[in-house]
């Protein structure tokens, strides 16, 4: 039996699953015990590296994140909101760290995830890259040194499949630039703009989503003001990325005590 810690990968037949699930596998830390999808998905029941158009890998896809989640010290969750509400609580139950990378959570939402971590390691981002990670911060110092006559937006374009917009990316960028300038997000955001919208509003944070072909993943913070303009930009032209954040996450709450933590505390980058 291996010594490693062992890991659950859900939602495996999704793009990160998969990207996730090849990662796990390449990896000399970590040990891949488990792997779930949604009832009704073609995968479950069937061997998940023949789905995945390899060798059998011994692990039979499952839809029931109970007893998968009790083999494992690690569960890499890439799903969606409903789906990642209802593993918080399974993932607390079984102690193991539950590494969540879905976006489009609510605040109802967030509220059940914080219950769970006070049993259990959750570490949650919108995005798990370390340049992205990099990018709050400069975000944040740009913003504090700016006053409010530099106009503040947020473009964002992903591929013609995701379902959520902001992406949860622009939504840190957001938060960042909020924080920098001390006002609160809820209040000073400003989404989507359509017909006579009147002159925008200063000191309000804009955001505008794109969606298009296969793009990975693409984010820009614009600070405007009359004559001159910087912007900060990130692109994530591979998803493997993400998924390598992730499995760093996975390891590094391994010996951390119960509670919410995010990429910033995993990658040294805190305040
Ligand atoms: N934080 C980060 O760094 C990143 C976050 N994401 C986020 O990850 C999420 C997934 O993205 P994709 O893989 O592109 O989507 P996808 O649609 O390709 O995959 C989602 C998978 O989750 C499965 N799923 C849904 N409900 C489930 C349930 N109750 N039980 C088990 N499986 C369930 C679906 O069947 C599907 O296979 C999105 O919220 C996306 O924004 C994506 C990339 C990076
Ligand atoms: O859905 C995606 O693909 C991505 N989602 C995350 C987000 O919402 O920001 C991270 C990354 O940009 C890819």
């Amino acid at each position: 039996m291996s010594e490693l810690p062992g890991v659950v990968v859900t939602g495996v037949s999704g793009r990160m699953g998969q990207m996730l699930v090849r990662e796990v596998l390449a990896s000399d830390k970590l040990n891949l015990v488990g792997a779930v999808e949604r009832s009704g998905n073609d995968w479950v029941g069937r061997d998940l590296g023949t789905c995945m158009g390899g060798t059998e890998l011994g692990i039979t896809v499952s839809d029931d994140p109970l007893e998968t989640f009790a083999k494992a010290q690690a569960v890499l969750d890439f799903t969606a909101p409903a789906a990642t509400v209802q593993f918080a609580e399974l993932a607390a139950q079984a102690r193991a760290v539950h590494v969540i990378g879905t976006t489009g959570l609510e605040e109802g939402d967030l509220e059940k995830i914080r219950a769970a971590a006070r049993h259990a390691v959750i570490v949650r981002a919108g995005n798990m890259s370390l340049g992205v990670n990099l990018l709050t911060k400069l975000t944040k110092q740009v913003a504090a040194a700016l006053d409010e006559d530099w106009d503040i937006e947020i473009v964002e374009m992903h591929h013609n499949r995701k379902v959520d917009a902001p992406s949860g990316t622009a939504l840190m960028l957001g938060e960042a630039a909020a924080e920098g300038r001390g006002v609160s997000l809820v209040e000073a955001s400003e989404r989507g703009r359509d017909g006579i919208t009147g002159a925008r509003e200063r000191g309000s944070i804009g955001f505008a989503a794109l969606r298009g072909g296969d793009v990975v993943g693409e984010h820009e913070v614009i600070f405007a003001t009359a004559g001159e303009r910087i912007t900060l930009k990130h692109i994530a032209s591979d998803r493997a990325l993400f998924a390598r954040g992730a499995l760093k996450a996975a390891l590094w709450g391994q010996d951390k005590a119960p509670g919410e933590y995010d990429m910033l505390d995993v990658l040294g980058l805190g305040d």
